[in-house]
């Protein structure tokens, strides 16, 4: 069963998991812009059209020439309107100016506006204060050029993206299909919340942790029946869902024990790509390929979920999309020592808060044990402690993970 990588590094691991990703990248699929958010682009955006397209007035006022000006006030004739929608309404000559609003073309020959709160109107007379050439216009292809490179196939769409490539008059992008997600938990000790238990029983909180954090990471995962630990039941369900899913993600049932059925299904009906990683918690952790869908192992302990999923998990649904902008990486100053003997890497839960000083510090919660939910539940942040002995002092800088 053993005949695939195993006992790796947390690096190694990861590189492995983005390689397979990247060989099983899902299709592309063009949508309406509005179903865009939260997509992976699949294409380079070259700026169609110059941004802002024209020249136009930044503020409400009055569009003049900067050479009609004569010292600390000027009399201008009022010529006409010009206002935002329209060009071409109102064509001063020397000596003039036009009323503007905010996104107005600029009147032919005019390049400098002030703000009409600074004006005083006479008849159809304004007097303009002194004002600097070129004040409050802004020019044509000042923000974007004309087919300039905007968005990068990988790309994440951003709401701010999305609105940019709305700007550009663009009415649909090429994205990256979200992968489909099948979530199993595993085990005959598990009831639903609500049920009664028995004694030896415990209520299934893996599954609202799985789908709550594949939901809050834009999929729409889908649940199936708790699977028993049962060989037979977890082959066929498994493989059914093979077939059907782009990934497979269960809880459980991937350690050393008796019951622990996962790794033996995978390598015989599909590929194990590597089982254990050294990393605490989730040092269980399997990931392979069967059938059409990658299957994500987690070990069964909830906080072993958190993070192999907010790690593994992750880095293979970004993968599968094409996502090439990595994820933002956070730091924060420890507020107590924090002292690791073990070699693998660990992740551990912290409390993580912006001073007014502006530094992120976090506070390690001191439970450790992988079953220790609650301390998950007040936390907000991993603290990753990266492989072999260490030793960080109070205000030491460490990588977190925010949640
Ligand atoms: N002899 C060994 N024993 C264990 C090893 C090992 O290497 N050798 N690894 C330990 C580590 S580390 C972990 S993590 C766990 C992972 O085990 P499994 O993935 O096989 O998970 P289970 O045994 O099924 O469950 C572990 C633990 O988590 C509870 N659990 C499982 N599913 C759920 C759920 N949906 N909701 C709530 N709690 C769940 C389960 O009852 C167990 O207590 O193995 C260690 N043992
Ligand atoms: O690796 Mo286990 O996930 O430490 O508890």
């Amino acid at each position: 069963m053993t005949d695939f990588p195993t006992g790796l590094l947390f690096d190694d691991a990861m590189a492995l998991l983005r390689d397979v990703a990247s060989r099983h990248r899902l299709d592309v699929e063009t949508l309406a812009l509005s179903r865009c958010h939260g997509r992976v682009l699949a294409q380079d955006i070259d700026a169609p059209m110059a941004l802002p397209p024209f020249d136009n007035s930044a503020m409400d006022g009055f569009a003049f020439r900067h050479a009609d000006l004569r010292g600390s006030e000027t009399r201008l004739r009022l010529a006409g309107e010009q206002f935002a929608g329209l060009a071409g309404a109102a064509i001063p000559a020397a000596g003039e100016c036009v009323r503007v609003t905010t996104g107005a073309a600029m009147p032919a020959g005019t390049d400098t506006v002030v703000i009409k709160e600074n004006c005083r109107v006479e008849a159809t007379d304004v007097l303009v204060p002194d004002t600097a050439a070129g004040a409050n216009v802004r020019s044509a292809g000042e923000d974007v050029r004309p087919g300039e490179r905007v968005l990068h196939a990988g790309d994440v769409l951003t709401p701010a993206r999305v609105s940019l490539a709305a700007s550009l008059g663009i009415a649909s992008l090429a994205v990256s299909r979200r992968p489909t997600v099948a979530v199993f938990t595993t085990g005959d000790e598990l009831i639903e919340p609500g049920m009664p238990l028995a004694p030896g029983q415990i209520y299934d909180s893996n599954r609202d942790l799985l789908m709550g954090l594949l939901r809050a990471d834009g999929l729409e995962p889908t649940a199936w029946p708790r699977l028993p630990d049962n060989p037979k039941q977890v082959e066929i369900a498994l493989r059914d869902a093979g077939c059907a899913f782009d990934v497979i993600v269960t809880a459980g049932g991937v350690s050393a024990g008796e019951k622990d059925h996962l790794p033996g299904v995978l390598a015989q009906f599909g590929r194990a790509h590597f089982w254990k990683v050294r990393m605490k918690p989730g040092m269980p952790l399997l990931f392979g390929t069967l059938d059409q869908a990658q299957l994500l192992g987690l070990p069964g302990n909830p906080v072993s979920v958190l993070a192999t999923y907010l790690t593994f998990g992750r880095a293979l649904i970004d993968g599968l999309q094409g996502r090439r902008e990595p994820r933002a990486r956070c730091h924060a100053q420890l507020t107590a020592p924090l002292d690791k003997a073990h070699p693998r890497r660990e992740f551990i839960r912290g409390r993580l808060s912006c001073g007014s000083n502006g530094v992120m510090h976090v506070e390690a919660n001191p439970a450790t044990g992988s079953h220790r939910l609650r301390a998950a539940a007040d936390a907000n942040a991993l603290i990753v402690v990266p492989e072999g002995p260490q030793h960080y002092a109070a205000g030491s800088i460490v990588e977190v993970i925010p949640f």
